[in-house]
């Protein structure tokens, strides 16, 4: 972790904070005062997701629907895969409440983030106390990519949209095999939105 002068504060991000068991306790060990942000999805299109990602570079891997059920017909989702077990937000969030209070957590929509990037980021910005810079002038929805792109970062002249990784066209996968994992999910959403004080709507 870089040094912080005052007047400036440092952010660190990875996607596998939330989920490891250890981290609330190291971070809140070395400081009890850090601002946590959490990017959500909806679970289900987290899942799918996820195996995207890991087919892209493993093509041989088994099917979604293989990895995802202990027993297909009884309706038994794996809870053992990382691509489902992470997913279940309210169950990673409990750990992180006993070494953080909530005030200190900010939860932004993955969703929103899409459809309204300024609009996520300025919460963001209030959350860490910063002046509102990055606001709708800083975006625009590129067709092509299908996404909102910077229209020019700081360090370029030109406008600079996510790279070939983020963005894939997602896996299809069964209709009855999204319907299992929603009602897998649900109850865990609900818990998440009453803790949090916040409903993502992911049905
Ligand atoms: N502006 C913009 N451009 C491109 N992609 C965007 C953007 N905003 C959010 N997203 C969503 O970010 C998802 C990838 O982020 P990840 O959290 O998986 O990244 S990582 O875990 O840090 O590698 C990626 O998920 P997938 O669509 O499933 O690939 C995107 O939906």
């Amino acid at each position: 972790m870089p040094r912080t002068l005052g007047g400036q504060i440092t952010l660190e991000k990875t996607p596998s904070y939330f989920v490891t068991r250890e981290a609330p306790r190291r971070i809140s060990s070395m400081s009890r005062d850090t601002k946590l942000i959490v990017v959500v999805r909806n679970p289900v299109t987290r899942a799918i997701s996820d195996y995207t990602q890991t087919l892209s570079k493993k093509p041989d891997i088994p099917t979604f629907e293989e990895l995802a059920f202990k027993n297909k017909s009884l309706g038994q989702v794996d809870t053992t895969w990382n691509a489902i077990r992470i997913g279940i937000y309210a169950l990673h969030l409990e750990t992180w409440l006993q070494y953080f209070p909530l005030a200190q957590m900010h939860f932004v929509s993955g969703e929103r983030l899409i459809t309204d990037p300024a609009g996520e980021l300025g919460r963001v910005q209030d959350f860490l106390g910063l002046k509102r810079i990055v606001t709708d002038k800083h975006f625009y929805f590129n067709k092509t990519k299908g996404f909102p792109c910077l229209k020019k970062p700081e360090d370029s002249s030109t406008p600079r949209c996510l790279g070939k990784s983020k963005g894939r066209t997602h896996v299809q996968i069964d209709r009855d095999v999204i319907e299992q994992l929603r009602d897998f999910y649900r109850p865990f959403n609900v818990r998440f939105y009453e803790t949090v004080g916040q409903d993502f709507r992911w049905d």
